[in-house]
């Protein structure tokens, strides 16, 4: 009924039919009229009936009526028999089909490669599907997702070339035989588990032979004088590698001479070493405010000491304040983390910068500079910049760029009552995808370069809700007593020493602030439920039982629309969050899921604009002359 009443919204089809069973029969030829609304099907953009409500074989003559219809979600319906539709072919909008469940039979219908040439996603497991693996399936260059699992397919499946796909399953389909085609070696063996399939990646095909191996041979071909060509090249390359090193290495050098004249401008200040300390972080909010500016005064005119007393800045950005200038501002301590306590600092020319005062850093100072300046050098629009750092034995300053709209998990957890903002899912999805982005960034700098504390509360938020990544690297810098020693949600079940963190680790955390942000619990109230579950199993468990729906956000579910993407989202976190870390994708994949995803939503969105646009349109139009 609330789709009768609302016009211009119609575009989700929900039809309430749990708990009854729906005949598909010639008579009810709408969707429409099943579920009692009624509704104009030229505008029908989601049909999504899920859950065991539909018996018996789907009538021809329904789907020609759907013209616009993009996602088609069939699953679980036991009873649904027979083979699928022709006409269904003629929904030539489609882009999502997921008919996992079922019982449908047959062969895989050819309209799907033929017709169908927007699909992205393919979903027909789990049903009674014979005959080959259609080789059409390579038109369709969109295509991302093929389910084929648990079905009766047979043949092989060798002329398969997917370039883009990113999930394929073939799973237990017993009478599928011959090698698996080169585009699909980059799919994880479990998919091809219970057929008769070989090669890469399961073991090779008779005869076949290891293509590491086979350059070997190619090796030994080489001649001697061939040998030294290449080494004399090599060490002739390192050379100038070398020389090229020493070049960039005193030109940064004389660099960092040039910006320690600009802060040499400035009087040479020292902070005062712990006495302030205690007074800095015992206040907090207002009181701080208070507080911390004359612990910044007192701080400055303190002299003496050892090591540098320069406000080191990086990059080439101009110099606005210097350490004086920043100990004077008024500050307001912004929370105390796990390595020192920060503060909100605005300066007198306006600047508002982001202080962290380090505490218990071990390191020795050529270290120290060495592994901060490393982070200084990281430049990505969805990171936090650091701009500057002071260092002396006592006192250990980094200043950042301020982030004006404060933590995700502020955003998420903070005000839930009235004059919350809502978070609804092109927000969410932005923020994933950006800090997706920022930590991939970090990953492609070095195998070994990893983040070390991905949380909600190291999402920080610019002015206009961009996320960026904040307090990369300084894991590596605090002591053992900096590690965070609360119970934390987000921490890879491998890890045990959080010190010693890795990308795959990243990714574990990084699935769990996924989880976080589509079901808005924070993972360490989940662990206080009464099951003791911590947020990916819980998210798990609810998706294994097919009531997936329920875990999202309320506020989330507000955007129906965009229900199928949320699902694929949950999907790749729980893919993030797996036990084993081979399991767990690259993070440079998973930026790439979500921006597909994302993608599609947007789609969807805008064909809903449109087509509201283009109804008010006619409403509009001048009656016939
Ligand atoms: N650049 C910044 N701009 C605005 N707020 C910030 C900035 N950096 C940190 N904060 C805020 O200051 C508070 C303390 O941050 P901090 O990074 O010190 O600790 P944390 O994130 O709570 O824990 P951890 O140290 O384990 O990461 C957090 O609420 C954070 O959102």
């Amino acid at each position: 009924s609330d789709l009768a009443a609302d016009r211009s919204a119609l575009l989700a089809l929900r039809a309430a039919v749990a708990g009854r069973t729906v005949l598909w029969d010639a008579a009810s030829a709408s969707p429409c009229a099943w579920a009692g609304v009624t509704c104009e099907n030229d505008r029908v953009a989601v049909l999504r009936l899920p859950g065991d409500s539909l018996t018996g074989q789907i009538p021809l003559g329904i789907f020609p009526n759907l013209t616009a219809l993009r996602t088609l979600s069939l699953r679980f319906n036991t009873r649904l028999t027979g083979p699928l539709p022709s006409d269904l072919g003629q929904c030539v909008a489609l882009r999502n089909v997921y008919l996992q469940g079922n019982a449908f039979s047959g062969e895989i219908p050819a309209f799907f490669h033929d017709r169908l040439n927007d699909l992205v996603r393919l979903n027909l497991a789990g049903n009674r599907f014979t005959g080959e693996v259609p080789v059409g399936f390579n038109k369709l260059v969109r295509l991302r997702t093929l389910y084929l699992q648990d079905n009766l397919l047979s043949g092989t499946i060798s002329a398969l070339d997917l370039p883009n796909i990113d999930q394929f399953n073939v799973s237990n389909n017993q009478l599928l035989n011959g090698s698996i085609p080169r585009s699909l070696r980059k799919i994880d063996k479990s998919s091809f588990a219970g057929t008769s399939l070989c090669g890469r990646p399961l073991n090779l095909c008779p005869g076949e032979v290891d293509e590491a191996d086979s350059v070997i041979p190619s090796k030994k071909k080489l001649s001697a004088g061939a040998i030294a060509g290449i080494v004399i090249g090599s060490v002739v390359a390192l050379i100038i590698l070398l020389l090229l090193l020493l070049l960039i290495f005193r030109r940064n050098s004389s660099q960092k001479t040039r910006s320690v004249d600009v802060a040499a401008v400035a009087k040479e200040a020292e902070l005062e070493p712990q006495a302030d300390k205690s007074a800095l972080e015992a206040g907090n909010g207002v009181a701080a405010a208070a507080v911390a500016p004359a612990a910044y005064n007192k701080a400055a005119a303190v002299n003496g000491g050892v090591g540098s007393k320069k406000l080191v800045f990086f990059g080439a950005v101009p110099k606005a304040f210097d350490l004086e200038d920043l100990l004077k501002a008024s500050a307001e301590v912004l929370g105390k983390g796990t390595f020192g306590t920060a503060y909100k600092a605005v300066l007198d020319a306006g600047i508002t910068m982001a202080v962290k005062r380090l505490r218990d850093v071990t390191l020795p100072e050529k270290e120290f500079r060495e592994k901060i300046e490393a982070v200084g050098a990281v430049d990505h629009e969805n990171l936090v910049p650091l701009r500057a750092y002071y260092y002396n034995r006592d006192e250990k300053l980094l200043v950042y760029d301020y982030m004006p709209m404060g933590s995700l998990s502020a955003l998420l957890h903070g005000n839930r009552g009235a004059g919350r903002v809502p978070l609804n899912w092109e927000m969410r999805s932005g923020i994933a995808l950006g800090a997706a982005r920022g930590i991939a960034y970090l990953h492609s700098q070095g195998s070994s370069v990893s983040h070390g504390n991905i949380k909600s509360s190291n999402i920080l938020l610019d002015k206009s809700y961009e996320p960026r990544v904040s307090d990369f690297g300084l894991s590596q810098l605090s002591g053992p007593s900096s590690t965070p020693n609360r119970v934390d949600g987000y921490r890879a079940p491998e890890v045990t020493d959080p010190r010693k963190v890795s990308q795959k680790a990243d990714v574990y955390s990084f699935g769990v602030l996924l989880l976080e942000l589509l079901t808005g619990k924070a993972p360490t109230h989940a662990l206080l439920t009464e099951e003791g579950v911590d947020l990916p199993r819980w998210a798990q468990s609810v998706v294994r039982e097919e009531w997936t729906s329920e875990v999202f956000d309320f506020e989330l579910l507000r955007n129906q629309n965009a229900e199928e993407e949320m699902v694929q989202l949950l999907q790749l976190a729980i893919d993030c969050a797996a036990q084993y870390p081979d399991k767990r994708p690259p993070m440079s994949e998973v930026a790439r899921r979500i921006e597909e995803l994302r993608r599609s939503s947007l789609e969807d969105f805008q064909d809903s604009v449109s087509e509201t646009v283009r109804d008010v349109d006619i409403d509009n139009a001048p009656g016939p002359q």
